[in-house]
């Protein structure tokens, strides 16, 4: 049997933590492979050392003084060598980034040496071998990562390797520019080398007891999940339950590797699985709810919109010009809703609305700003009758307006529009209405 084990910032923040982990990894023979994350927060108000580094490096490309914040950098993982009791020294690995720094090596390379330092504490902590990820772990020069290429080489390099440790977050172009995947990106990491390894199971350590029903941060104990589809656990993870990283199911998926997602500090507990299928029936209707503030919507409106054909392309053509995705695109026969994340949109706003003007003529075209959205997501929910009735009821109820519906085909997942303000009040009455009433 063969394990992947991934361990998150917060699983790695201290000495205390590290120790943890090794209980964990040595407590069962088959958790072969580890893939650290950099540490993370010791305490709520901490600042996790990914955030560090690029404060740092920011300074850095300014051409300020940046040795303070980098040695308080190194401080951090001093503390850790030391609480371990560990006789390793990090000094020409940062005496080597202080001139990377200094040389603009770049934000990405910043980034990632957060991950790659605790990777050689943690290896040299494990006795495992250390793997560098920029060896293993192929990007295309636009940024975007190279599966096919890092599955060869990484099958290849840790084929004959019986334990390492290879960091998460980064790897390298084919020239050895260091790259990185989006914030969180550790969880693809363990993923990738679950595929690699032809891992029975891939396990992702974190602060939780798996993936909750609702956001902990927003329900207080909401009831766990224990077992969840991929499909299910991407339309959550996408929608903002950040517990795993949006992109971090595809490797496994194609391979058939279950994820567990477990709690470091409680390890007995037996956390989420998540699985291609299964015949688990959830214990509600929906298994999950998940939402996401800070959208805008585009509210274009035109007679006889419908009878215009190409009339939405070139809607969309506008977003497209200007390099904005969209989320979702409601309609109705002479109206169409472009909801679109308000960040991305709004230093572009006014370019992209005189593209419409110029391409679509609209009668009306209007902005709603302050748009959250909510996720309501499940297997389950294809068979219930009911299930938009009930979210819609508790909505009202608890006096939220809803500025928008949209039902995948897919029929796993609602999505409502609500004003940022009322977000809260709107998860709560639905996991009310779906998980409370029925304990
Ligand atoms: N539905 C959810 N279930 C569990 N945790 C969630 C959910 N939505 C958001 N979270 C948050 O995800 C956090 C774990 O993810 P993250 O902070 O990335 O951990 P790590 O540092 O271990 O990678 C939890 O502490 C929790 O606040
Ligand atoms: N350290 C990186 C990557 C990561 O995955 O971290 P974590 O496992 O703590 O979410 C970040 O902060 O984004």
């Amino acid at each position: 049997m063969k394990k992947v084990v991934k361990f998150g910032g917060s699983s790695l923040a201290s000495a205390e933590q590290f120790t943890k982990v090794k209980d964990i990894i040595c407590s069962d023979i088959d958790r072969r492979y580890v893939v650290p994350s950099a540490p993370g927060k010791r305490f709520s108000g901490d600042t996790k050392v990914t955030d560090m580094l690029y404060t740092c490096y920011a300074a850095a490309e300014q051409d300020e003084d940046f040795s303070d914040k980098l040695a308080k950098i190194q401080a951090r993982y001093n503390e850790i060598i030391n609480g371990l009791g560990l006789t390793l020294s990090l000094d020409t690995q940062f005496e080597e980034i202080a001139s990377k720094f200094a040389a603009k090596a770049g934000k990405e390379y910043a980034a990632s040496r957060g991950e790659y330092l605790n990777g050689i504490i943690m290896a040299n902590y494990l006795g495992y071998e250390f793997v560098d990820a920029a060896e293993v772990i192929r990007f295309n020069h636009d940024g975007s990562f190279n599966a096919a290429v890092t599955n060869k080489i990484m099958s290849k390099r840790l084929e004959k390797v019986e334990r390492a440790v290879i960091p998460g977050f980064f790897g390298a172009e084919e020239d050895g520019t260091i790259r990185t995947f989006s914030r969180g990106g550790s969880d693809i990491t363990g993923s990738i080398v679950a595929r690699a390894v032809n891992a029975n199971l891939y396990e992702n350590w974190t602060d939780v007891s798996g993936c909750m029903v609702a956001d902990p941060r927003i329900i207080r104990n909401p009831e766990p999940i224990t077992t969840i589809t991929y499909k299910e656990l991407r339309e959550l993870s996408y929608m903002g339950a950040s517990v795993l990283h949006e992109d971090a199911i595809f490797p496994v998926r194609q391979a058939g590797i279950p994820i567990n997602i477990k709690n470091t500090n409680s390890p007995e507990d037996r956390g989420t699985m998540i699985v291609e299928k299964t015949c688990h029936v959830p214990k509600y209707t929906i298994t999950g709810i998940a939402g996401k503030k800070d959208f805008v919507a585009i509210n274009i409106e035109k007679d006889m919109m419908n009878a215009e054909i190409g009339f939405g392309r070139k809607v969309l053509e506008a977003f497209e010009k200007y390099g904005i995705s969209f989320e979702h695109m409601p309609s109705g026969v002479d109206t169409m809703t472009v909801i679109v994340h308000q960040s991305e949109f709004e230093e572009k706003e006014q370019k992209v609305l005189t593209e419409i003007k110029h391409l679509v003529h609209p009668d009306v075209l209007d902005l709603e700003p302050d748009i959250a959205l909510i996720a309501i997501v499940g297997r389950g929910m294809r068979e219930a009758r009911g299930t938009a009735g009930r979210i819609f009821s508790a909505l009202a109820h608890a006096k939220v307006n809803v500025k928008m519906i949209d039902q995948g085909s897919s029929e796993i997942n609602i999505i409502v529009g609500v004003k940022n303000s009322e977000f809260e009040t709107a998860i709560k009455a639905i996991y009310d209405i779906f998980v409370v009433s029925q304990l």
